[in-house]
């Protein structure tokens, strides 16, 4: 069986800045991947290059078996790709509830009309509801997260692609996302999540790779990587062979 989603061997250069050197990734139906490195290790330009808003210098992106390396944003989406972004950026003239009504009916080709209810029951499932009438551009920052995954999961994505979600909330606000992710997990969705709030992420995932100066440098079960030389090094100056 095919992965779901394989990025293979993608390059991607910014002048000198080399952000991807020959990336091999993949994820399996259902899976829980999780993706660290250092600020600038190019982690959101490799989403970019899985879901289409950046062309990859070299490689190939696959979904489902399908070679998608020069397909729209857009036709990925209705495949069953879907992203978040580090910044939500709603339609803040909109209400709450339209902003998901749009994802559903643009991301996933339905008729408008065809998608309230699971609409309604999606804000309720991300904690919306009762917000659902209320200018998307009034949210606080958790809401405007919640709302980024409402819009997500609102285009019956097969893997979900999260960049940074954690990052800026409380620990109270915190654990409330990771059970949120934990549900759309269980409900067969996979996910690939980008994260600096490391704790968040060990608690989600079953596989963690790191990414440093282009290539993946570490992989594997998630408390082996995070404790591995390489890691230490990365994060905390520890020469690996100290
Ligand atoms: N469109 C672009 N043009 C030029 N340089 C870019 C572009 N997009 C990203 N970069 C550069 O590529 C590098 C990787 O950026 P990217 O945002 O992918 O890193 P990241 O690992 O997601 O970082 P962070 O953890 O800070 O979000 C950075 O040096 C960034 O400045």
């Amino acid at each position: 069986m095919p992965a779901l989603l394989a990025l293979e061997n993608i390059s991607k250069r910014f002048g000198a800045v080399v952000v991807a050197d020959g990336i091999d990734l993949s994820i399996d139906e259902g899976e829980a991947l999780g993706i660290l490195g250092p600020n600038g290790a190019g982690k959101t330009t490799l989403f970019g290059m899985a879901t289409g808003t950046v062309r990859p210098d070299a490689g190939r992106v696959l979904f489902d078996g399908q070679d998608i390396t020069h397909a729209s944003p857009g036709h990925r989406c209705r495949l069953g790709l879907a992203r978040s972004f580090q910044i939500p950026q709603p339609f803040s003239g909109m209400t709450v509830f339209e902003n998901v009504v749009v994802a559903a009916a643009f991301g996933n080709n339905e008729r408008e009309k065809a998608v309230y209810a699971r609409c309604a029951d999606l804000l309720l499932r991300c904690g919306l509801a009762d917000k659902a009438n209320k200018p998307a551009g009034g949210l606080t920052l958790l809401d405007r997260k919640r709302l980024e995954f409402a819009r997500a999961l609102a285009t019956k994505p097969r893997v979900l692609l999260l960049d940074e979600v954690a990052g800026g909330l409380t620990e109270h606000e915190c654990t409330t996302l990771v059970s949120l992710i934990k549900d759309v997990r269980a409900s067969g969705v996979a996910i690939v999540w980008i994260e600096h709030v490391v704790h968040a992420l060990l608690a989600t995932i079953d596989r963690l790779v790191v990414l440093h100066g282009g290539k993946l440098i570490a992989q594997g079960d998630p408390q082996t990587v995070i404790k591995s030389p390489q890691v230490a090094e990365i994060y905390m100056g520890i020469e690996a062979d100290a």
